[in-house]
């Protein structure tokens, strides 16, 4: 499905996740020569050989043939010139140290990757900066509402890319846009940040909602709090409250917080039947990247001075063993309160 002969650009993906593969074939459809990299070697065989992967995105029957897949992390980067980073955020640092030697000098790092460091506090921008040794210019943030599984069928969508350099988002943009799939470029890298990460906490939070056999009168005031709690952070954080009202923001929260493909969703809802930890974790078909950042967005709102009760709810669920019930009464507050801001 390449627009001409010539590749584009030479692309690798660091991990061969649900979004990773999906991901890796936008590229592909757009006209790259893309590599996966993953750490199993079963999916790099099954990628190669039967170009598929049957663990992580089952739905796809075969990737395009501009897709190839490597367990050698040299052979990976060697001739990137963008380098998409899909691993799971809490890993993220670990695994990109081990590229840090190994990166082109001049190749763009891409991050799909939407969740904070839950032992610093940080972003995901600047985990990879930091663990790449990478200048701000050369990073770019991809976030929006993206659910693998129906970027994958070639569902029609969005995203939105973000650089300080306009220049770098819109090449990584122009690399990234197919016939079904369009990406809209901003210089607001800590407001995308922010939205990517901090939505897979109001989706655990309506998921419970949902579990806890509450109607969708519980959930818009839960995702309605939430888009406001967290464009309160993000601003805070220094980005700007206008990405908050786009794709990467409320766009995102709607597709999240709104399908059983979520995992962020799913888990929380099995959270709000009653099941344990434990129990969530087994079923969750992926990383729920909201679990670890929601202790951290509760910390990270006492630092900038700003409250996260919903933020703050979720957690005290989830490492605490209070009810969902209770939270969301705890939501209302007591007195009355009409001002909305
Ligand atoms: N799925 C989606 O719809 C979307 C996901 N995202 C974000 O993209 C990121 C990846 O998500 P997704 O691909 O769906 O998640 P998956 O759970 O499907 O995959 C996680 C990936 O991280 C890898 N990984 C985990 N730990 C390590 C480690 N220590 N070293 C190297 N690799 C590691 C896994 O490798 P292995 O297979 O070997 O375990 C796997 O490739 C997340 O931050 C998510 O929030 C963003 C938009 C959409
Ligand atoms: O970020 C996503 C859609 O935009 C995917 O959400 P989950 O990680 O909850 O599956």
């Amino acid at each position: 499905m390449g627009n001409s002969d010539k590749p584009l650009h030479r692309i690798t993906v660091l991990g061969a996740g649900a979004w990773g593969t999906a991901f890796a074939q936008v590229l592909a459809d757009a006209g790259n020569d893309v590599t996966l990299w993953a750490r199993e070697p079963e999916i790099v065989r099954s990628i190669v050989e039967d170009r598929r992967n049957v663990q992580r995105l089952p739905s796809v029957d075969r990737l395009p043939d501009n897709i190839t897949a490597t367990g050698d992390r040299s052979a990976a980067v060697r001739d990137a010139q963008i380098v998409v980073v899909a691993i799971a955020a809490q890993y993220a640092r670990e695994a990109l140290e081990s590229f840090r030697a190994i990166l082109p000098q001049d190749a763009i790092v891409v991050s799909l990757m939407k969740g904070i460091e839950r032992s610093t506090g940080q972003r995901m921008d600047e985990v990879v900066c930091e663990a790449l040794a990478l200048p701000r210019e050369r990073f770019v943030a991809v976030s929006g509402p993206n659910l693998s599984k129906e970027v994958a069928a070639r569902e029609p969508g969005a995203t939105v890319v973000a650089c300080c350099d306009i220049e770098v988002a819109r090449k990584v943009a122009k690399a990234c846009s197919t016939p079904y799939f369009r990406a809209f470029v901003t210089t607001d890298v800590i407001g995308v940040e922010m939205c990517g990460s901090l939505k897979n906490v109001v989706a655990l939070a309506v998921g419970m909602v949902h579990g806890a056999g509450y109607g969708q009168n519980t959930a818009a005031m839960v995702q309605t709090r939430g888009l406001v709690e967290l464009t309160a952070l993000g601003v805070a954080s220094g980005a700007s409250a206008k990405t908050f009202h786009g794709l990467a923001g409320i766009g995102d929260l709607i597709a999240t917080c709104g399908s059983p493909l979520s995992r962020n969703y799913t888990f929380g809802a099995n959270i709000g039947r009653g099941m344990s930890m434990q129990e969530a974790k087994e079923l969750s078909n992926g990383v729920a990247e909201g679990v670890p950042t929601a202790d951290a967005v509760v910390r990270m709102g006492k630092e900038l001075h700003v409250p996260t009760p919903l933020a703050s709810g979720v957690n005290r669920v989830l490492n605490e063993g209070l009810s969902c019930k209770r939270i969301f009464s705890e939501l209302l507050g007591s007195g009355p309160s009409f001002d909305e801001e």
